[in-house]
């Protein structure tokens, strides 16, 4: 469904998109993660004929961005991660606005309007102005604009940000019923768990880069370096935890309640017992010390390791 080839995009002197190569398959759900600045809206942009690429190429559907954009956009539904509100628009003068700019006729719409609010939840809201609507709410009437002209791909910027854990459930809802419709779907976030139990693959871009693509598994795969060792104390979690975090080969320290820490460590085996035999001469209790497997918020976190702008918050917390 989408395709890009050697994708470049540069702002003055910012490469925001280098070399990209990207396939996503007809109908599958593609998660598109990457620290702020890494280049995921710069790639969605491009994608939804909204900006030219520097260089390379991007196919929709098989479709040139540039040189066949509007068969591009009768295929595609896309989500800014900013969208202006109409608040003095209701939901319904909203739909209706956008769909009449896409030439469907005003009996359809009328047929068409209410069937997109049942999608949404929002079939309550109808006649409620869209300035009154929470933002969860606003969220999904812009995700219902997006599929006014029945597009095969959708494409969306960061939908759940700023979402509420509650909203993002229910928006993740929506789109696992658009997925079971049969739409492609692109979405990106700076979350990877909250991609995780949606998405067939994934993406995972740094400064512009693709630095991991494939399913989770594959993903983890990927990653030839480090380690996840998890640990107990059966007392002094705190001094446990201040030691790790000042261990040179120590990349990341969790606590996470209980005596139970996860630590990520550069190096190998022999690393690990060493790690081990130092918790033990600077007199921690360790009772137990084993490798875990790597969480998703680990995997992120080794990825994207770097040069993110701070601002990554892979909680789900934002
Ligand atoms: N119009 C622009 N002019 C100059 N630089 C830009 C412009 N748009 C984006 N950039 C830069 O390009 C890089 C990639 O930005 P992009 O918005 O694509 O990243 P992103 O992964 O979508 O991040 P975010 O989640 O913050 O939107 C960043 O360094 C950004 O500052």
């Amino acid at each position: 469904m989408i395709q890009t080839e050697g994708l470049s995009k540069v702002y003055g002197n910012v490469h925001a998109l280098k070399n990209l190569d990207l396939e996503v398959a007809k109908g599958s759900v593609f998660g598109f993660i990457g620290p702020n600045g890494a280049g995921k809206s710069t790639t969605m942009l491009i994608l939804s004929t909204l900006l030219e690429p520097s260089a390379g190429r991007a196919f929709v559907g098989g479709y040139d961005v540039l040189r066949h954009p509007r068969k591009v956009r009768k295929l595609i539904g896309y989500m800014p991660d900013f969208f202006g509100v109409y608040d003095q628009f209701k939901a319904v003068e909203y739909l209706d606005f956008f769909a009449a700019s896409y030439g469907i006729s005003k009996a359809e719409r009328h047929a068409l309007i209410p069937q997109l609010l049942e999608l949404v939840n929002l079939s309550d809201k109808g006649d409620a102005y869209v300035d009154s609507l929470s933002r969860g709410m606003k969220q999904r009437l812009g995700l219902a604009r997006c599929l006014v002209h029945d597009p095969e791909l959708l494409i969306l910027d960061e939908p759940a940000s700023g979402l509420d854990p509650r909203a993002r459930i229910e928006f993740r809802e929506i789109l696992k019923e658009l997925r079971d419709m049969g739409k492609t779907i692109m979405i990106s976030s700076h979350i990877l768990p909250e991609l995780a139990d949606l998405c067939d693959d994934m993406g995972v871009m740094e400064n512009g880069e693709l630095v991991a693509y494939g399913n989770v598994k594959s993903i983890a795969a990927q990653l030839q370096t480090g380690r996840v060792v998890a640990l107990r104390v059966s007392e002094r979690q705190e001094a446990a935890a201040n030691f790790l975090r000042e261990h040179p080969r120590v990349t990341r320290v969790e606590e996470e309640g209980d005596g139970l820490i996860r630590v990520g460590l550069e190096g190998d085996e022999r690393e690990q017992a060493t790690l081990l035999r130092q918790l033990v001469q600077a007199d921690i209790p360790v009772a137990q010390f084993h490798l875990a497997e790597k969480n998703l918020e680990d995997v992120f976190m080794e990825i994207t390791k770097g040069e993110s702008d701070g601002s990554v918050e892979p909680s789900g917390v934002e």
